[in-house]
């Protein structure tokens, strides 16, 4: 598929990031372009989280280049970031358990002042997620890990992202919700928000994705379109399990 817009939003380039002496991400470039679905793939420990936490200020990193709408992050906070539109669901969620599901969301929006606004998208989330309106006032901590998925979710996009980072979002879920996750994300991306996808779950991540890259012991090895991707006897046989 074609790329859906010239205008670059996120540029890496040759990024390395360690751990002390280890070297767990050695010169990793990728881009994401305004309105695409791009998913990086790979198995454990390829260095997929590091590669987002750098990208999103909280992981510093040694060597190359990481530009945000056109430029360097580097020095930046996480929060200065996220001001500016790139925002990051971690893997693991990390909602506010003692809070509940409304106040959750209304945390997400702590960045903007119009209240208007924020209510009508807290209804839009509701739309977007009747799970989560149907439990609106239950704290987050006593829901289930794909409930906690979603409202992590809505939770980012009430700041309004024009990058949202997603960091694994089907780990550890049933079948069923895995299934509606991957509906949200593809509805998320339906509405104009620019996604990049971390996932384990391959097959699904390219088939939903406008690009694909793989990444595998700190360096990315195929790039490519997601459904060209899917068909690649060689991503087949390394992630699809044929
Ligand atoms: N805080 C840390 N300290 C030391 N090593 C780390 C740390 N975090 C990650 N690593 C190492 O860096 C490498 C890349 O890990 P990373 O979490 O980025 O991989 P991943 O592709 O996201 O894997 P997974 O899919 O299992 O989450 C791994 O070898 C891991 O053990």
């Amino acid at each position: 598929m074609a790329e859906k817009s010239n205008k670059v939003l996120l540029q890496v380039k040759g990024l390395k990031v360690a751990y002390g002496g280890i070297q767990a991400v050695k010169g990793v470039a990728f881009e994401v372009h305004e309105g695409e679905l791009v998913s990086l793939i790979g198995s454990n420990g390829a260095g997929k989280t590091t590669t987002m936490k750098a990208v999103t200020g909280t992981l510093p990193f040694n060597d190359g280049t990481i530009e945000y709408l056109g430029k360097s992050i580097r020095g930046r906070g996480a929060w200065d970031l996220v001001r500016d539109g790139l925002v990051m669901v971690p893997e693991g969620r990390g909602v506010f358990a003692r809070m509940t599901i409304t106040e959750n969301l209304q945390m997400g929006a702590y960045i903007r002042t119009d209240k208007a606004g924020i209510a009508a998208d807290i209804d839009r989330m509701f739309a977007l997620f009747p799970r989560l309106k149907e439990r609106r006032d239950q704290l987050a901590g006593t829901m289930s890990g794909g409930e906690q998925q979603m409202l992590a979710m809505g939770r980012a996009l009430m700041s309004q992202p024009k990058v949202l980072l997603l960091d694994e979002p089907s780990m550890g879920l049933s079948p069923i919700m895995v299934d509606k996750i991957f509906e949200v994300v593809r509805d998320v991306y339906a509405q104009g928000v620019t996604i990049l996808l971390v996932e384990q779950n391959a097959s699904r991540a390219l088939q939903i994705a406008d690009r694909g890259y793989v990444m595998e012991s700190g360096i990315i090895t195929m790039t490519g379109a997601g459904r060209e991707m899917l068909s690649d006897p060689k991503v087949r046989a390394a992630y699809l399990g044929e």
